[in-house]
């Protein structure tokens, strides 16, 4: 229904979109995501006709918008914008009345349409109970529904949202978001939101379009878009980016930035870890500035996808299956070239023994340090045999740590030593 087609534009001499291109669907929510000043909100404002492109055109039910009155556009788009203050002392059934504005004649009343129309606005927004209440008393999240309901009022095909949860608590956030996922899902209507929260983007959007330098860095789903380098390319930002294991969705945590305050030149760690308890110890060590390397881990080990993520050199086998000897004379190669060995307290089973054993065969010559849990579980799955290869490293002159905060400390004072 709405194609932006490749549009251009300026503010006076200074260029601010170039080029951006792309049409929406019917029940699909794309979110607009970028930097401050990378031309998120002009975006927006050209699509809505508040400024005109320099160059291109944007296509609304087949209709060039600069050729579109102001009161068909309003009848086929609605605008929640970023600011939903209102000053004056309406009723919030006044205001989601005004949404019908655009269909009716000049001078005229509202009709029992508009009313009926109001209303159902209102019961989808589930803001009806507020319909007396004065838009000035309301909370920030019912407000928003309020201003929600005003534009659903104008029956539009497309919605436009200029960050519409950038100042609501974490509840309001995903009330509002759930309301919009309704209203794409049941209404057909097609969404198209301002957004910086990049993790709610991700739950959230259909797709996504990542704006940078003026122009389109990447558009698609959202995990074909929140990738490690494009958010450090459009955002300068040092993040991991994995999959919920509950939800599925993507989501990003913020790490420190790229490089470690202090860079322990040149010392090398390898790690042995699984299942995620040596996530933490790499990103630690990695902050401090070590040199880290890990094996064996199995693709699609927890351990295997943060260590990708972070560039960690990597001896990997195949997912769910033993150390074959050729990983594991790998293993024992990148251990003679560390300064120093760090074993997670992992629990070991027959596939992954041959870690440990690895460890035994270099532990005299290295320093190791067993990284201890806090939590008590099983560790040994494998009839003994995992425990008499610990109890091997640890007679060879292995010290632990208990957990991942101490370990730094204890890996400067071997290297010291
Ligand atoms: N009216 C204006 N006149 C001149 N320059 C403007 C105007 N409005 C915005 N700009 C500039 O255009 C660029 C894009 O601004 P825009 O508000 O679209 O960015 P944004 O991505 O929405 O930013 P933010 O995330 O901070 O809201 C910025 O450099 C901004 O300073």
């Amino acid at each position: 229904m709405l194609n932006v087609k490749d549009i251009s534009c300026n503010y006076g001499e200074i260029k601010v979109l170039e080029n951006i291109d792309f049409g929406t669907n019917r029940g699909e929510c794309i979110g607009i995501i970028g930097p401050n000043g990378s031309g998120k909100s002009t975006l927006l404002k050209a699509i809505s006709k508040i400024i005109k492109p320099a160059s291109g055109n944007i296509i609304l039910c087949e209709k060039d918008i600069s050729k579109m009155s102001s009161k068909d556009l309003a009848k086929n788009l609605a605008v929640v914008p970023q600011d939903t203050n209102v000053d004056f002392e309406f009723s919030c059934l006044d205001i989601v009345l005004m949404g019908r504005n655009p269909h009716i004649k000049r001078f005229g009343m509202e009709s029992k349409k508009d009313y009926d129309v109001a209303y159902t606005c209102m019961e989808q927004t589930g803001t009806l109970h507020l319909k007396d209440r004065l838009i000035s008393e309301l909370s920030g999240g019912e407000r928003q529904r309020v201003i929600i309901a005003r534009a659903l009022a104008q029956e539009p095909g497309v919605l436009l949202l200029d960050e519409p949860v950038s100042h609501l608590d974490i509840n309001h956030q995903i009330e509002v978001l759930e309301l919009i996922e309704r209203l794409k899902k049941n209404n057909g209507l097609e969404v198209i939101m301002v957004i910086h929260d990049l993790n709610l983007a991700a739950r959230y959007c259909d797709r996504l379009i990542l704006l940078h330098e003026n122009k389109i860095l990447c558009a698609g789903r959202p995990e074909d878009v929140l990738t490690r380098d494009n958010i450090r390319k459009a955002f300068c930002a040092n993040v991991l980016v994995r999959r919920h294991p509950l939800t599925g969705f993507v989501y990003i945590t913020l790490l420190n930035s790229n490089e470690p305050k202090e860079k322990v030149s040149g010392k090398k760690v390898h790690l042995i870890s699984g299942a995620g308890t040596g996530t933490q110890i790499m990103y630690s060590l990695l902050s401090k500035g070590y040199d880290v390397s890990a094996g064996v881990l199995n693709v699609l080990d927890s351990d295997y996808e943060a260590a990708m993520q972070l560039n960690i050199k990597t001896v990997i086998e195949a997912p769910f299956s033993p150390i074959t000897p050729e990983a594991y004379a790998q293993n024992i190669e990148m251990m003679k070239n560390a300064d120093v060995i760090v074993v997670s307290d992992v629990p070991v089973g027959w596939g992954n023994l041959k870690n440990l054993e690895a460890v035994s065969e270099i532990a005299g010559s290295k320093p190791v340090i067993m990284v201890e849990d806090e939590i008590s579980t099983e560790k040994d799955f494998t009839n003994g045999e995992a425990s008499k290869i610990r109890e091997k490293i640890m007679s060879a002159g292995a010290v632990i740590a208990h957990g991942a905060g101490e370990l730094p400390d204890i890996i400067k004072n071997k290297l010291d030593a």
